[in-house]
């Protein structure tokens, strides 16, 4: 079976983080890992607090998991300070860990920030280069490029500069368009579109962890990037798509649709 670990943080209600890799990362056919970053309290109307795990501990996690389970594809999520930030990528280098998906996870769906202003710089200079692929979404983007994004040439300029700087593929996500939700892969200097008609859901606590860990899987699982993204795109439209309506906020989705479809079935 192959392998997939997420690096991130934890839900306590289980929509987003660590909780929305696992469950994506099964539901598509491979066998997840978790390496906790934090402990964030939280639900779909915000979060209360977050406890980070130290950056030895964070350590003692990765080297467990890669000196015995070698993952086939590693997803990084929530990483709040650059002391983590550092360890991570220490041990990414160390292990020559393959297929890494980072989503540059800076503020929740519920406007709670979720890195400090330095770590960001920490995350560029370290680890963004070792990406496979980047997913940031729209006010990611502005963040990473320092550009406003306010139509699809916008995202296209973007995802290349993204792309040039860091060296790494970039997925930028099109979820807080107004009209659509049309995702853009830019890959070796080609742009690709990923259409999505706009679900009328607002329920998408965690769309973004479970976008990145569905590539993630689907990397593990040996498919090539575009089609990695092309199945992950029709993984989170179904999830979305089945109307969960869970809690006060903004919730979860149903990770469980396609329990009786095809998206895991034939590697398991
Ligand atoms: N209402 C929607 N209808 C259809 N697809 C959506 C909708 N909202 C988001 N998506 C899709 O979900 C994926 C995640 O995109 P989004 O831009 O929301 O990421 P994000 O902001 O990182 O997510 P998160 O909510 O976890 O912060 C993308 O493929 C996007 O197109
Ligand atoms: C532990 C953790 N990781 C990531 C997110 C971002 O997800 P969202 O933007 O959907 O709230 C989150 N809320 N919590």
């Amino acid at each position: 079976m192959k392998t997939a670990l997420t690096i991130a943080g934890s839900d306590s209600s289980g929509g987003a983080g660590i909780q929305a890799d696992i469950k994506t990362m099964t539901v598509n056919g491979v066998y997840a890992m978790s390496a906790l970053t934090a402990l964030t309290a939280q639900n779909t109307t915000g979060v209360k607090s977050i406890m980070e795990v130290t950056p030895v501990f964070l350590g003692d996690q990765l080297d467990c998991v890669f000196t015995d389970i070698f993952p086939d594809a590693v997803k990084i999520g929530m990483v709040s300070s650059c002391e983590l930030i550092e360890m991570i990528a220490e041990k990414l280098i160390e292990y020559q860990a393959k297929n890494i998906v980072v989503d540059p996870v800076m503020v929740a769906t519920s406007g709670a920030k979720l890195i400090s202003d330095d770590a960001i710089e920490t995350l560029k200079k370290r680890l963004l280069p070792l990406a496979a692929v980047l997913t940031p979404n729209i006010p990611e983007a502005e963040e990473l490029t320092g550009m406003k994004i306010t139509a699809a040439e916008d995202m296209v300029a973007a995802a290349e500069r993204i792309s040039t700087g860091f060296g790494c593929a970039v997925l930028l996500k099109g979820g807080h368009q107004i009209n659509d939700a049309n995702d853009l892969l830019y890959e070796n200097g080609k742009s690709r579109w990923f259409l999505g008609k706009r679900i009328a859901n607002t329920n998408t606590h965690g769309t973004g962890c479970t976008l990145s860990s569905a590539i993630a899987a689907n990397l593990a699982k040996g498919y090539d990037l575009e089609n990695a993204v092309g199945r992950a795109k029709d993984y989170i439209s179904g999830a979305l798509g089945a109307m969960l309506d869970l809690g006060h906020g903004s919730g979860p989705m149903n990770h469980a649709f396609d329990v009786c479809g095809d998206f895991g079935r034939e590697e398991r």
